[in-house]
Protein backbone atom coordinates (compact mmCIF):
# COMPACT_ATOMS: atom_id res chain seq x y z
CA UNK A 1 0.00 0.00 0.00
CA UNK A 2 0.98 3.55 -0.74
CA UNK A 3 1.51 6.82 1.30
CA UNK A 4 0.22 9.68 -1.11
CA UNK A 5 2.26 11.77 1.47
CA UNK A 6 4.73 14.83 1.00
CA UNK A 7 6.97 15.39 4.33
CA UNK A 8 5.58 19.37 4.58
CA UNK A 9 2.31 18.29 5.18
CA UNK A 10 0.83 17.47 8.55
CA UNK A 11 -1.36 14.33 8.55
CA UNK A 12 -3.12 15.63 11.91
CA UNK A 13 -5.75 17.55 11.17
CA UNK A 14 -5.31 19.74 14.63
CA UNK A 15 -3.97 19.65 17.83
CA UNK A 16 -0.23 18.14 16.85
CA UNK A 17 2.09 18.13 14.08
CA UNK A 18 3.05 14.78 12.42
CA UNK A 19 4.97 14.01 9.37
CA UNK A 20 5.75 11.50 7.09
CA UNK A 21 9.05 12.08 5.24
CA UNK A 22 8.73 7.98 3.36
CA UNK A 23 12.20 6.31 3.06
CA UNK A 24 15.31 8.51 4.00
CA UNK A 25 17.60 6.09 2.57
CA UNK A 26 17.67 3.71 -0.28
CA UNK A 27 16.24 -0.03 0.41
CA UNK A 28 19.88 -1.69 0.27
CA UNK A 29 21.14 0.50 3.17
CA UNK A 30 17.57 0.09 5.02
CA UNK A 31 18.50 -3.99 4.69
CA UNK A 32 21.94 -3.66 6.09
CA UNK A 33 20.52 -1.56 8.70
CA UNK A 34 18.00 -3.75 9.64
CA UNK A 35 20.50 -6.81 9.49
CA UNK A 36 22.99 -4.91 11.94
CA UNK A 37 19.88 -3.74 14.29
CA UNK A 38 19.15 -7.31 14.81
CA UNK A 39 22.80 -8.50 15.60
CA UNK A 40 24.32 -5.44 17.60
CA UNK A 41 21.71 -4.27 19.78
CA UNK A 42 20.91 -5.74 23.21
CA UNK A 43 17.43 -6.41 22.63
CA UNK A 44 15.44 -7.92 25.89
CA UNK A 45 12.12 -8.52 26.58
CA UNK A 46 10.59 -5.76 28.15
CA UNK A 47 9.39 -5.94 31.75
CA UNK A 48 6.22 -4.11 32.81
CA UNK A 49 3.70 -4.31 35.55
CA UNK A 50 0.12 -4.43 35.10
CA UNK A 51 -2.20 -4.95 37.54
CA UNK A 52 0.53 -4.77 39.93
CA UNK A 53 1.69 -8.50 38.09
CA UNK A 54 4.95 -8.35 36.43
CA UNK A 55 4.44 -9.30 32.77
CA UNK A 56 7.23 -10.02 29.61
CA UNK A 57 6.29 -8.73 27.01
CA UNK A 58 6.93 -10.60 23.57
CA UNK A 59 8.36 -7.77 21.42
CA UNK A 60 11.49 -6.84 22.30
CA UNK A 61 13.23 -3.76 23.84
CA UNK A 62 16.28 -1.65 23.89
CA UNK A 63 17.09 1.78 25.60
CA UNK A 64 20.26 3.58 24.97
CA UNK A 65 21.11 7.36 25.88
CA UNK A 66 24.22 9.63 24.90
CA UNK A 67 24.74 10.13 28.97
CA UNK A 68 23.51 7.11 31.28
CA UNK A 69 19.45 8.58 31.61
CA UNK A 70 17.07 6.76 33.92
CA UNK A 71 13.98 6.40 32.87
CA UNK A 72 10.75 5.12 34.10
CA UNK A 73 7.90 4.02 31.99
CA UNK A 74 5.13 1.66 33.63
CA UNK A 75 6.41 2.11 36.61
CA UNK A 76 9.50 0.45 35.65
CA UNK A 77 13.20 2.23 35.92
CA UNK A 78 15.58 1.66 33.52
CA UNK A 79 19.14 2.88 32.77
CA UNK A 80 20.44 3.97 29.57
CA UNK A 81 23.10 1.53 27.62
CA UNK A 82 26.23 3.54 26.46
CA UNK A 83 25.54 4.66 22.70
CA UNK A 84 26.91 3.30 19.77
CA UNK A 85 28.38 4.04 16.63
CA UNK A 86 25.59 2.57 15.06
CA UNK A 87 22.99 4.67 17.10
CA UNK A 88 25.15 7.57 16.26
CA UNK A 89 24.60 6.98 12.09
CA UNK A 90 21.15 6.81 12.49
CA UNK A 91 20.53 9.71 14.80
CA UNK A 92 22.53 11.89 12.83
CA UNK A 93 20.12 10.81 9.90
CA UNK A 94 17.29 11.29 11.85
CA UNK A 95 18.89 14.89 12.74
CA UNK A 96 19.45 16.30 9.49
CA UNK A 97 15.94 15.33 7.91
CA UNK A 98 14.00 16.07 10.25
CA UNK A 99 16.27 19.24 11.82
CA UNK A 100 15.92 18.38 15.30
CA UNK A 101 18.76 16.91 17.54
CA UNK A 102 18.07 14.20 20.01
CA UNK A 103 20.02 12.13 23.12
CA UNK A 104 18.47 8.90 23.71
CA UNK A 105 16.86 6.34 21.50
CA UNK A 106 14.28 3.62 22.24
CA UNK A 107 14.24 0.58 20.22
CA UNK A 108 11.36 -1.93 19.83
CA UNK A 109 11.88 -5.49 17.96
CA UNK A 110 8.46 -7.08 16.90
CA UNK A 111 9.44 -10.58 16.01
CA UNK A 112 6.37 -10.81 13.35
CA UNK A 113 3.09 -9.17 12.71
CA UNK A 114 1.48 -10.51 15.74
CA UNK A 115 3.28 -8.49 18.20
CA UNK A 116 2.56 -4.81 17.88
CA UNK A 117 1.79 -1.76 20.71
CA UNK A 118 -1.20 -0.65 22.33
CA UNK A 119 -2.54 2.83 22.67
CA UNK A 120 -0.41 5.46 24.38
CA UNK A 121 1.70 8.72 23.96
CA UNK A 122 5.10 8.89 24.76
CA UNK A 123 4.93 11.87 27.78
CA UNK A 124 6.99 10.56 30.09
CA UNK A 125 8.18 13.04 32.26
CA UNK A 126 11.80 12.48 31.84
CA UNK A 127 11.02 13.14 28.03
CA UNK A 128 11.46 17.34 27.24
CA UNK A 129 8.40 18.31 26.77
CA UNK A 130 7.17 19.43 23.12
CA UNK A 131 10.69 18.06 21.65
CA UNK A 132 10.40 16.18 17.96
CA UNK A 133 9.97 12.79 18.18
CA UNK A 134 11.43 10.61 15.42
CA UNK A 135 10.88 7.01 14.80
CA UNK A 136 12.40 5.39 12.41
CA UNK A 137 11.39 1.95 10.88
CA UNK A 138 13.12 -1.13 9.06
CA UNK A 139 11.98 -4.67 8.05
CA UNK A 140 7.81 -5.23 7.46
CA UNK A 141 5.81 -2.66 6.70
CA UNK A 142 3.41 -1.90 9.72
CA UNK A 143 0.42 -0.11 10.53
CA UNK A 144 0.39 2.58 12.56
CA UNK A 145 -2.44 4.66 13.51
CA UNK A 146 -3.16 7.70 15.55
CA UNK A 147 -6.21 8.51 17.89
CA UNK A 148 -7.58 12.35 19.42
CA UNK A 149 -7.74 11.50 22.76
CA UNK A 150 -11.22 13.56 23.12
CA UNK A 151 -12.54 13.11 19.37
CA UNK A 152 -11.40 9.88 18.87
CA UNK A 153 -10.66 10.70 15.14
CA UNK A 154 -7.88 8.34 13.83
CA UNK A 155 -5.40 8.82 11.16
CA UNK A 156 -3.70 5.97 10.21
CA UNK A 157 -0.59 5.33 7.62
CA UNK A 158 2.14 2.76 6.32
CA UNK A 159 5.79 3.20 7.74
CA UNK A 160 7.62 1.50 5.46
CA UNK A 161 11.57 0.31 5.90
CA UNK A 162 14.26 3.20 6.08
CA UNK A 163 11.26 5.65 6.56
CA UNK A 164 11.36 8.71 9.28
CA UNK A 165 7.85 10.31 10.75
CA UNK A 166 8.18 12.61 13.20
CA UNK A 167 6.04 13.66 15.47
CA UNK A 168 6.20 17.36 17.37
CA UNK A 169 4.80 20.37 19.38
CA UNK A 170 1.51 19.28 21.01
CA UNK A 171 0.68 15.63 19.28
CA UNK A 172 1.37 13.40 22.76
CA UNK A 173 -1.11 16.06 24.78
CA UNK A 174 -3.87 15.41 22.06
CA UNK A 175 -3.63 11.83 20.58
CA UNK A 176 -2.48 8.72 21.79
CA UNK A 177 -0.63 6.48 18.70
CA UNK A 178 -0.40 2.45 18.39
CA UNK A 179 0.93 -0.49 15.80
CA UNK A 180 -1.74 -2.52 15.74
CA UNK A 181 -1.12 -6.65 15.23
CA UNK A 182 -1.77 -8.25 12.06
CA UNK A 183 -1.70 -11.75 11.43
CA UNK A 184 -0.66 -11.34 7.75
CA UNK A 185 2.85 -10.51 8.31
CA UNK A 186 5.42 -12.52 9.43
CA UNK A 187 8.32 -10.93 9.16
CA UNK A 188 10.20 -8.60 11.66
CA UNK A 189 10.20 -5.33 12.38
CA UNK A 190 12.35 -2.81 14.44
CA UNK A 191 11.63 0.65 15.06
CA UNK A 192 14.07 3.29 16.61
CA UNK A 193 12.19 6.33 18.30
CA UNK A 194 14.79 9.24 18.85
CA UNK A 195 13.84 11.19 21.80
CA UNK A 196 15.08 13.81 23.90
CA UNK A 197 15.82 13.57 27.68
CA UNK A 198 15.56 16.36 29.56
O1 LIG B 1 6.88 0.63 16.59
C1 LIG B 1 6.40 1.74 16.38
O2 LIG B 1 6.28 2.22 15.26
C2 LIG B 1 5.91 2.57 17.53
C3 LIG B 1 6.76 2.54 18.74
C4 LIG B 1 6.26 3.49 19.80
O3 LIG B 1 5.21 4.04 19.71
C5 LIG B 1 7.11 3.75 20.95
O4 LIG B 1 8.22 3.18 21.06
O5 LIG B 1 6.69 4.56 21.80
FE1 LIG C 1 5.06 5.61 21.17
Amino acid sequence: MENLLLPSENLLPFDGLVHYHGAVMDQKTATRYMERLLGEIAWEHDELLMFGKRITTKRKVAWYGTRPFEYTYSRVTRKALPWTPLLNELKHIAEVESGESYNSCLLNLYHHGEEGMGWHSDNEKELLKGAAIASMSFGAVRKFAFKHRDTKETVSLYLDPGSLLIMKGVTQEHWVHRLPPSKRISQPRINLTFRTIA
